[in-house]
């Protein structure tokens, strides 16, 4: 089977053509591939696939085998193959999720993609749809306790769930420590993307992640989509930011007229294979 591995911004995902290939077990598959060891090395598995509904359709699975419902860098790096590979010659496509279908807006440069402008939709704070179990409507700079430590958390769905908690320095916090406590929180019955955010400015955040099902990645598309809206919900940015992750930098904005959120970013291939 042919792959072709590709990062946003440093979030990598094994991609495959299933215009041309039949994946019988993705959520398997995902699992043997994403390892950093034996196998290829990723943050999941993410399937290309023909579409009754939309230009093309992306199934998207994280390292631990389960499906996510969306999926911001690799809705980008998904219009760069396609266009690149010449599956399409559209610069304007529509890509079905499990969480509706997005449009994507590829910039061009000497035949290729370069970055792609994501309409994320519409940002959801109603408890019930995120979900959070919690006796309010909505989860906004309210107190989580896990492991040893209270935080203050903002829950966001970009049509995945995320808790957004804003921290004064990302880059002292242990991860691998604080984060699956909080991912597997009960208060989140599908698990939950967890995301720490340090203000740098109202138009500046730094971001790190914790990432439902892969663990520490270096960026998410999502979940910086899911930072903006919580922080400007908390007085603490203006609604369009430069969100810096460790692996790049990515352009959020929650658009007031439309109260649309649109992610604009990279996209890059890495190398082909076949396994
Ligand atoms: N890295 C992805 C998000 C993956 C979310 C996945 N971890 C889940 O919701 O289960 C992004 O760029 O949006």
């Amino acid at each position: 089977m042919n792959f072709t591995k590709m990062q946003g911004t440093g979030n990598d995902y094994i991609y495959v053509n299933c215009f041309e290939e039949t994946v019988e077990d993705p959520a398997a598959l995902a699992v043997k591939l994403s390892d950093r060891h034996f196998g290829i090395g990723g943050d999941g598995l993410i399937l290309i696939c023909p579409s009754d509904v939309a230009d093309f359709k992306m199934r998207m699975f994280n390292a631990d085998g389960s499906e996510g419902r969306m999926c911001g860098n690799g809705t980008r790096c998904i219009g760069k193959y396609v266009y690149d590979r010449r599956l399409t010659g559209k610069t304007e496509l529509t890509l079905e999720t499990l969480s509706g279908i997005k449009t994507l807006c590829l910039s061009v440069e000497d035949g290729t993609v370069k970055t792609v402008r994501v309409d994320m939709g519409a940002p959801v704070l109603r408890a019930a749809d995120i979900p959070v179990i919690c006796d309010t409507p909505e989860f906004v700079d309210q107190s989580v306790t896990a492991g040893d430590k209270t935080y203050r958390m903002t829950c966001v769905s970009m049509g995945n769930p995320h808790a957004v908690t804003f921290v004064e320095d990302v880059a002292s916090l242990e991860l691998p420590r604080i984060g699956p406590p909080l991912e597997n929180h009960p208060m989140f019955p599908q698990r939950a993307n967890i995301e720490f955010v340090q203000p740098v400015d109202n138009q500046t955040l730094k971001m790190r992640v914790w990432e439902r099902g892969s663990g520490e990645t270096l960026a998410c598309g999502t979940g910086a989509c899911a930072s903006l809206v919580a922080a400007v919900f908390n007085g603490k940015c203006r609604r369009r930011a430069r969100v810096i992750l460790l692996g790049g930098e990515l352009d959020i904005e929650w658009n007031e007229q439309s109260g649309r959120v649109y992610l604009t970013g990279p996209a890059e291939f890495v190398f082909d294979g076949e396994i």
